[in-house]
């Protein structure tokens, strides 16, 4: 019995001619959530495909919740798995309530559980009773998770769930992520929209041409890029010159909109550089310190694979 919920040991999956997926390695861990992000075509899919069971390696291994997710002795295990696809397409003349007891029978999952799914997902029972061709993306959205969650699974994907999404739904999409996650619940997510995902997830997964170029938690990954910090000083336009003399090019100074001046330094000279500006220096009203987004990390990660 391994400790992981998922293991992929070197798998490759070639489409003909394409290496979708190339001598990846990766582990989830029970509890954790992963998001996995790269270009469009990085082999995101591809991997959530070759983990569900719907394809299988063309080499290497998977082994999802202890067995193979491809072998047909395996669909109990199937059954544990929720999977939330890019883009969901459901019958626009079914209710939503018919849509979730057809999922339901086809998982084989209990249907007495629907209601409760209704209201973790924030569905409101006029909505349930209406026929899915009627429903905003937003509830399209509500409905697709609800259909992931059926069975109460231990390994959740959910690929590109908050695309076309407002930012209040977003919210409340990531929080029954965090819930789900503090039941056990491993959660895989891909997306785009990188600077959501910061505070989301656990660890970072990197791909890029199918293969798997950065995995670690963000404080990892920031250490590894060892991209500079950034720090943001509001203060007086006329005390600009004299900071920008004293701290000295090396501190890369840029002067941004409303008297505030931008300075680029390593992570571990922030705090020295700090105590400079706020012993000796000019009066300054407020400081940001700006840690490197994903998004930088990401386009840091993706130039060391082209250079090597
Ligand atoms: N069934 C398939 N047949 C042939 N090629 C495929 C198939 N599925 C994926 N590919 C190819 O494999 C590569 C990886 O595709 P994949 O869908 O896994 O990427 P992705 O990272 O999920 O992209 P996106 O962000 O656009 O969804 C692409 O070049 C794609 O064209």
């Amino acid at each position: 019995m391994t400790d992981f919920t998922a293991e992929v040991q070197g798998v490759t999956k070639r489409y003909g001619e394409t290496e979708a997926v190339r001598g990846v390695d990766l582990t989830l861990a029970p509890g954790e959530c992963v998001a996995m992000v790269g270009h469009n075509g990085a082999g995101k899919s591809s991997l959530i495909k070759l983990m569900l069971g719907l394809t299988t390696p063309s080499e290497g291994r998977i082994r999802v919740l202890g067995g193979d997710p491809a072998s047909a002795a395996c669909s109990p295990i199937r059954r544990r798995i929720g999977f939330l696809p890019e883009n969901v397409a459901f019958h626009p003349n079914m209710t939503g309530r018919e849509t979730l007891d057809f999922y339901a029978r086809l998982k084989g999952a209990p249907r007495g559980g629907n209601d409760a799914l209704f209201e973790r997902v924030g569905l409101e029972p006029a909505a349930i009773r209406r026929r899915v061709g009627t429903y905003s993306k937003g509830m399209r959205q509500r409905l697709a998770l609800a259909q992931a969650l059926l069975g109460g699974p231990r390994l959740l994907f959910l690929d590109e769930p908050t695309t076309g999404l407002d930012p209040a739904l977003r919210q409340s999409f990531y929080a029954i992520v965090a819930e789900l996650r503090d039941q056990g619940t491993t959660v895989l997510l891909c997306s785009h929209a990188l600077t959501e995902l910061e505070g989301q997830a656990d660890r970072v997964v990197v791909m890029n041409r199918g293969r798997k170029v950065a995995d670690g938690s963000l404080a990892t990954l920031r250490s590894l890029a060892r991209l500079p910090v950034r720090i943001r000083l509001t203060m007086p336009a006329a005390d600009i010159d004299d900071l920008v003399r004293r701290v000295g090019e090396g501190a890369a100074p840029t002067r941004l909109a409303g008297g505030v001046v931008e300075l680029a330094c390593a992570n571990d000279d922030k705090v020295g550089l700090v105590r400079r500006i706020a012993c000796d220096g000019p009066a300054v009203h407020d400081i940001e310190i700006v840690q490197p987004s994903l998004d930088e990390m990401y386009a840091h990660f993706l130039r060391r694979e082209a250079a090597e």
